[in-house]
């Protein structure tokens, strides 16, 4: 496309013109190219920094005389005329598109021993992310905590009701954990992602390996750990939540589950004191993890 005011057209000569030439500094007003001067014998081309050859050459015999637009002098240029010139030696226009695709939305799994601290860093990331991240709330067979609220910390259900879920095919995975059933509703993970939304997903390690053969590279897995075996132990008393029988179970089933730690994509330690920290390296594995450029798509 060719904008006669912006560009102004030159051809080969034996020598070329500087940058103060009349040839650069003359727009043409029109679009239609003036015939070459007729070649004299001259001193050969310098090589001198203030001298720029953007020419077309002379068309030879036979040859379609295609002349090409020259870029007006920068220091005397408007950044439109400049613009446009560049559109025109291009030949097509500046897309204002954006370059990159929006990402597609991501899937988190996020894993670790018991009272790691899972909840605590879901906590804070569903406060600093907002609406754009969707904890999938998980239905369980378990008994309320203290302080927990049905429908945002757990779906609580009966075993019964559980099991007519998994019949159903409503979970994408599910689990028998210390005497409970543990499961992710399909459905919330199809209408947020639908929206764009990222997904969280919150499960033990065994979960986590079933959902790695599952979705396999389409979901970023996470696995939290405390900064050693004692803090984690003193984490587990200080919620006193469990009997000092379950406490035992824990305790001994966190040991077997740190050697997974090979099968999780990232290892994020959630230090004593230092919730925030641990927090600002998942924010930023997700924000690393979205701008990949490939990225196998999650099906559901
Ligand atoms: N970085 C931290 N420093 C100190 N205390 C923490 C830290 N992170 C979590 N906690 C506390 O440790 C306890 C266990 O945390 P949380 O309940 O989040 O663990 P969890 O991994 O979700 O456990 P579970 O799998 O048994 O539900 C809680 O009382 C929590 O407030």
């Amino acid at each position: 496309m060719f904008r006669g005011l912006s560009v102004s057209f030159s051809f080969s000569f034996s020598r070329a013109p500087t940058l103060s030439s009349p040839l650069f500094l003359h727009r043409q007003p029109s679009a239609i190219p003036r015939r070459p001067p007729v070649r004299r014998k001259s001193k050969p081309f310098s090589s001198s920094s203030t001298q720029v050859r953007c020419f077309s050459t002379t068309p030879k015999m036979g040859e379609t005389w295609n002349p090409k637009p020259t870029i007006p002098v920068i220091e005397k240029a408007t950044k439109p005329e400049l613009f446009r010139a560049l559109e025109s030696a291009l030949g097509s226009s500046f897309s204002g598109d954006p370059i990159a695709p929006p990402p597609n939305p991501l899937i988190i799994v996020i894993s670790g021993p018991s009272g790691v601290g899972k909840d605590a860093v879901i906590g804070k990331l569903r406060d600093s992310r907002g609406e754009n991240l969707h904890f999938v709330v998980t239905a369980t067979s378990r008994p309320m905590r203290p302080g927990e609220v049905h429908g945002k910390d757990y779906y609580f259900v009966s075993k019964e009701e559980f099991l007519n879920m998994k019949e159903r095919n409503e979970l994408l995975e599910y689990a028998l954990v210390y005497g409970d059933y543990k499961g992710i509703p399909k459905s919330q993970i199809r209408e947020f992602m639908g929206r764009g939304c990222d997904i969280v997903l919150r499960v033990d390690i065994q979960g986590a390996h079933t959902l790695r053969k599952k979705l396999k590279d389409s979901a970023v897995f996470i696995f939290l750990v405390a900064e050693s075996e004692t803090k984690l132990v003193e984490r587990l008393i200080g919620r006193k939540t469990e009997s000092k029988e379950d406490l035992l179970v824990r305790i001994a089933t966190a040991r077997e589950e740190v050697r997974h730690v090979k099968s999780f994509d990232y290892v994020v330690v959630n230090a004593e004191g230092k919730l925030d920290e641990a927090v600002k390296l998942v924010e930023s594995i997700i924000d690393a993890e979205k701008a990949r450029v490939r990225r196998k798509c999650a099906a559901i």
